[in-house]
């Protein structure tokens, strides 16, 4: 699996450490132990879990601008723990309302000894933080509307809204809210899936 993950990440052109590689493959490990016990995603392959969790996740890594983000409907840290391994001097605050999935992602950060990750069990409407997120990140999460409706008091003035999305979500896009403008959508292409990705990236208008 280690070669096919530095295959993989060669053909995005993301660099990882070596400890990174192997924090990313332990990942995998956990995520294949615990999905037997806690149901954590359909994908029941280690070797899909490298693309369609691995790989898709560390597709948004060049986009983000900023220190410290919030991974919204995080289900079992996706995309946030790829991300936390790829960027350990950026803090990510992964939130999702299901306990059993909180309680995996802190049992992650425990064996990877992740620092930068706070695990949150939380409706993200509620959720409430001292400091605001240059970034609130999302996959398969909510239509743009409903992230933006639910999440408009997370990121900080400048902050950016980054939804990574399959199709073109033309009809959603067609319904954002005036106060949003889109800084760009970019078409993602992540080694080892055929499928269409794509990721929007939302401000809020000053
Ligand atoms: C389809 S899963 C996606 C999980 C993960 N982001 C992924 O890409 O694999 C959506 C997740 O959003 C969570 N969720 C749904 N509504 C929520 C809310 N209002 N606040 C927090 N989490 C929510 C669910 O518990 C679920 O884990």
């Amino acid at each position: 699996m280690k070669e096919q993950l530095k295959g993989l990440l060669d053909q995005a052109q993301i660099n990882l450490s070596e400890a990174q590689i192997e924090q990313q493959l332990a990942l995998v490990g956990l995520l294949d132990k615990w999905n037997k016990a806690y149901n954590l995603t359909s994908v029941r392959n280690p070797k899909d879990m490298l693309t369609r969790h691995i790989m898709d996740s560390l597709a948004v890594r060049q986009y983000l601008h900023g220190q410290r983000f919030i991974d919204v409907g995080t289900g079992p840290g996706l995309p946030g723990l790829p991300l936390a391994i790829a960027e350990p001097d950026n803090e990510f605050v992964l939130l999702d309302s299901l306990g059993k999935r909180i309680r995996f992602i802190r049992q992650v950060c425990h064996e990877l000894k992740l620092t930068n990750v706070t695990a949150v069990q939380a409706r993200v409407e509620d959720y409430q933080d001292e400091k605001q997120f240059d970034g609130v990140i999302s996959r398969a999460f909510a239509s743009l509307n409903d992230m933006l409706s639910w999440c408009e008091h997370l990121p900080a003035e400048n902050g950016r809204f980054y939804a990574l999305k399959g199709l073109y979500p033309q009809d959603e896009l067609e319904q954002l809210p005036e106060q949003y403008k889109i800084e760009s959508i970019e078409q993602i292409n992540v080694p080892g899936i055929d499928a269409s990705r794509h990721i929007v990236i939302i401000s809020k208008r000053s």
